[in-house]
């Protein structure tokens, strides 16, 4: 089974490496949005895979990294893509939350990325 908990994260970047006059390389921000799945049997005494409540507990230091913060200043976010940042939130996660499976990150309603890992 997997099950997944969602989080909205504002903060501003801009795209270094995008062509010069490219809209993206302006400083500009998003209400960035992030579900964490996790994967693994459904317990059946609990009858759930893990609480949702660890997933927030766990990605709250991440979290806090990311929010109301300009993402280009953080390690590792230097060129601040959606998929650049989906990568670094699952390297960031994976050791405390094995059962992580996916990150999807979504930049704006219409626009974002699915990571699975490696
Ligand atoms: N593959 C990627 N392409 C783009 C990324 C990205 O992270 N990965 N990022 C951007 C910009 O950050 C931009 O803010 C979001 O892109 P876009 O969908 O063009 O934004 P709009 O809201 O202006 O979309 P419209 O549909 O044109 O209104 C660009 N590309
Ligand atoms: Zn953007």
């Amino acid at each position: 089974m997997e099950i997944f908990k969602e989080f909205t994260f504002e903060a501003a970047h801009r795209l270094p490496n995008v062509p010069a006059g490219h809209k993206c390389g302006r400083l500009h921000g998003h209400s960035f949005q992030v579900a964490i799945h996790i994967s693994g049997p459904v317990d059946p005494h609990t009858g759930w895979v893990r609480d949702f409540a660890d997933i927030k507990a766990i990605f709250k230091p991440i979290y806090d990294q990311l929010d109301h913060n300009y993402l280009n200043d953080l390690p590792g976010l230097e060129n601040p893509t959606s998929e650049v940042i989906a990568r670094w939130i699952w390297h960031k996660l994976k050791p405390d939350l094995p059962e992580l499976s996916q990150i999807t990150l979504r930049e704006t309603c219409t626009c974002g990325c699915i990571y699975r890992g490696e």
